[in-house]
């Protein structure tokens, strides 16, 4: 895997029509497991996870990563809330990353198959992807991002509106991605999968980071009165 770590994003700031959504963000990850970004609907988790993938227009700031930004690109992937399917079945999808990268059908038809059934989904490999449930969309674009290896994962709330056992199984992966050296970076709602999952936080509010510290620490005894009042449940602008 690309050593692409540490990541370090300076004054990261996005204006859109004359609106401050994220910044100045100032913002180190390193090390390995998942980094999980929480904070009120609106707080800018979404945009700051794009604006760190390169797949929003910065207005001020820069993020570098430890490699050239071209190897950057490759070794990243990136999951979106509502996972985007190709009008192709199951295998097709989830070989099309290998395909482009320039792996040869076969091989990559082999690697697809191995995780259409680490995914449960051996049976459905001929399915069109567009008739799977929400869940198993989320699991096929999971290992769709997966399949490259990335050295970094970025997830956009992974298991928004999925049910317990389809959630279990989300994390699944994404826990046996990190166990596998990917550096995860994921934005929830679910502070249960915060905590189950998180290596460390960064609590965001109103585009800032208001805090940011290890999982332990951060849950157990928050430092800032937002982020207890947070982590309480309690509404938080
Ligand atoms: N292209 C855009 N133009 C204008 N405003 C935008 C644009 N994209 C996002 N916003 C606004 O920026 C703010 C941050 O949005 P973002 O989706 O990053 O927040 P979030 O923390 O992920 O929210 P949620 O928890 O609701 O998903 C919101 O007020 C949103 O309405």
């Amino acid at each position: 895997m690309v050593e692409m770590l540490p990541l370090v994003a300076t004054g990261v700031t996005v204006t859109r029509r004359g609106k401050r959504l994220i910044g100045p963000v100032d913002l180190n990850i390193e090390g390995d497991g998942v980094t999980v970004v929480i904070g009120p609907n609106g707080a800018g988790k979404t945009t700051l996870l794009q604006a760190l993938h390169g797949i929003t227009r910065l207005n001020a700031g820069t993020v570098r990563w430890a490699c050239p930004a071209t190897q950057a690109r490759r070794a990243q992937a990136f999951v979106f809330q509502t996972p985007v399917m190709l009008r192709r079945s199951v295998l097709e999808n989830l070989i099309y990353p290998l395909r482009a990268g320039g792996m040869a059908r076969k091989a990559a038809l082999a690697l697809g198959r191995e995780w259409c059934g680490r995914i449960g989904l051996g049976a459905a490999e001929g399915r069109p992807a567009t008739v799977l449930s929400r869940g198993e969309k989320q699991k096929l674009a999971i290992a769709r991002a997966l399949i490259i290896e990335p050295a970094v994962l970025f997830l956009d709330e992974p298991s928004a509106s999925l049910d317990g056992g389809a959630t279990r199984e989300v994390e699944t992966l994404i826990e046996t991605a990190a166990k596998g050296g990917t550096r995860v970076i994921l934005s929830t709602h679910d502070m249960g999968q915060a905590r189950r999952l998180a290596r460390d936080a960064v609590f965001l509010l109103r585009g800032r980071v208001h805090e940011r510290g290890p999982a332990p620490e951060f849950f157990h005894s928050p430092g800032t009165a937002q982020a207890r009042a947070f982590l309480a449940g309690d509404i938080v602008e």
